[in-house]
């Protein structure tokens, strides 16, 4: 059991770059081992994954890297021996050995934590089984078993016995997307895509009944449905007004009260028009910018078209901002040069108390050299770092390997895919140490290096299977403390 003093008050965040100190993960469990190609694309995964490569040659770095600025007594010293393990015993939830760290939580075992509670048990086996449409009999036989394994059940998918009982949840592993915190207030997502339904549902009785969330409980934020969508014939339910969709990769918490909300392939303008209601209502925010980008696969959210690096830096997709991809500046009549599509981003500002007259802000570049000067009082030049370096066809290419999706450690240290060979010379050339994953660990171990006085570092976590799964280290992370800019 994880150690649970000190956890109120613990949840916070008003940044995206403050210094982070608990957030939610999930390890690659074995669902993900059982994507077919037949069903990769329904399960939003763009091929299928070698699992065993997936956790220990990529995630499990993600892991130690997160303990050792985090929780380090779990890790420091003892990674020789960790590695040495061939069974992974440190990474696996529930087991012996498991790293157990109450700042690097892991959402199996939250879910196994209050499993142990039979009236919870008892209602979430109903829910998931009304979900999932599983028979009257397997809802009674859910009831007997434990709670590390049903667990596991509901993750997985599948029994001890490999029986499978439904589908796999292979993109749990994206944990921004069931929730955000925004400052001591939790927004619940409502996913688009019926793969990631179940995933919610898990969300809802984690925030609702785990001790860690106790005290924020009634900060608990429920985006409600659009009633008169009950009314309306199937083909008019999907317009975006009538629809109520928003997932967490589209909300960004980049200043205290300024929140940023996507309208994107995931989320709709209604749930981002009900969210900024409630956001004033309860003066969480002040400033609501929406940002509406193209909706498309490769833009599934807006944290895979930008994220920030530090106070005064942002890497982002250049197709989407105002420099545009270079191809188009040099006019190359090439048919492999992309359209404008520049023009299908509108960015809008809401000022509480003044949404009526929202402010119409240019261009991408424009708001996040707002953010940086004026939300984040930030002195320096803003500087902004594009996606494969804004060398044409990169930026789209390495856009697509999640070049845009990092996770900001503390300002100026951020963790992101080793592959986007042409975005990391920019960051190269930005002045910072870009190093490998691994290296990284040894220079830590041997006190050559330590997490408490690293700056402007790009850290390179291995990404052949992860970046399968479409989603970098910003979606595979949920913060729910940092400490504040
Ligand atoms: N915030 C994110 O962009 N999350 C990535 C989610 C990837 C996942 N395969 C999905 O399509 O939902």
């Amino acid at each position: 059991m994880i150690n649970l003093d000190n956890t109120s008050e613990k949840i916070n965040v008003s940044s995206e770059v403050g210094r982070l100190r608990r957030l939610l993960i999930h390890s690659p469990d074995g669902g993900l081992g059982k994507v077919v190609p037949s069903k990769a694309q329904d399960w939003l995964f763009e091929d299928i994954v070698h699992l065993d490569t997936m956790r220990r040659d990529e995630y499990d770095y993600y892991v130690k890297l997160l303990l050792y600025f985090l929780d380090p007594d779990k890790v420091r010293g003892k990674i020789a021996s960790i590695d040495a393990d061939p069974t992974r015993a440190f990474y696996k939830p529930g087991g012996e050995g498991y790293f157990n760290s109450d700042k690097v939580m892991d959402l199996q075992s939250m879910l196994t934590y209050i499993l142990e509670d039979e009236g919870i048990r008892t209602q979430l086996i109903a829910a998931i089984c009304g979900i999932e449409r599983c028979s009257f009999r397997t809802q009674q036989e859910l009831k007997s078993v434990e709670p590390a394994t049903l667990s596991m059940i509901f993750i997985s998918g599948s029994l001890p016995n490999k029986q499978m009982l439904f589908a796999p949840l292979p993109n749990l592993i994206f944990t921004r997307d069931i929730g955000i915190i925004i400052n001591d207030h939790i927004l619940l997502n409502k996913p688009a895509k019926t793969a990631r339904t179940r995933e919610s549902l898990l969300a809802q009785y984690i925030f609702f009944y785990h001790p860690v969330f106790e005290s924020y409980r009634d900060k608990i934020i429920e985006i409600p449905d659009n009633e008169k969508h009950f009314l309306l014939p199937e083909d008019e339910k999907h317009s975006d007004y009538n629809r109520s969709t928003l997932e967490g990769g589209d909300v960004m918490m980049v200043a205290p009260r300024h929140l940023l909300i996507g309208c994107s392939e995931r989320t709709t303008l209604y749930a981002a028009q009900q969210t900024m209601k409630i956001l004033f209502e309860k003066n969480v925010v002040d400033t609501i910018t929406i940002v509406k980008i193209p909706k498309k696969r490769d833009y599934m959210h807006i944290d895979t078209i930008f994220t920030q690096v530090k106070k005064n830096m942002w890497v982002l997709l250049s197709t989407l901002g105002r420099v545009g991809d270079d191809s188009r500046k040099k006019d190359v009549l090439h048919f492999f040069a992309p359209k404008a599509i520049d023009q299908d981003l509108k960015i809008l500002q809401f000022i509480k108390g003044l949404e009526h007259k929202p402010i119409e802000i240019e261009n991408l570049e424009d708001l996040l050299a707002d953010i940086s000067r004026n939300d984040l009082e930030c002195r320096e030049e803003v500087k902004f770092i594009y996606s494969g370096n804004n060398e044409f066809p990169f930026g789209d290419r390495e856009q697509w390997t999640d070049s845009c999706n990092l996770l900001a450690l503390k300002d100026g240290v951020v963790i992101g895919y080793d592959r986007n060979d042409k975005t990391l010379d920019a960051f190269r050339e930005q002045g910072f140490r870009v190093i490998k994953a691994a290296d990284l660990l040894q220079k830590f171990e041997a006190d050559e290096l330590s997490p408490d006085t690293l700056t402007d570092t790009f850290i390179m976590l291995p990404s052949a299977e992860l970046s399968r799964a479409r989603g970098g280290s910003h979606c595979m992370s949920m913060p729910i403390f940092r400490e504040q800019l």
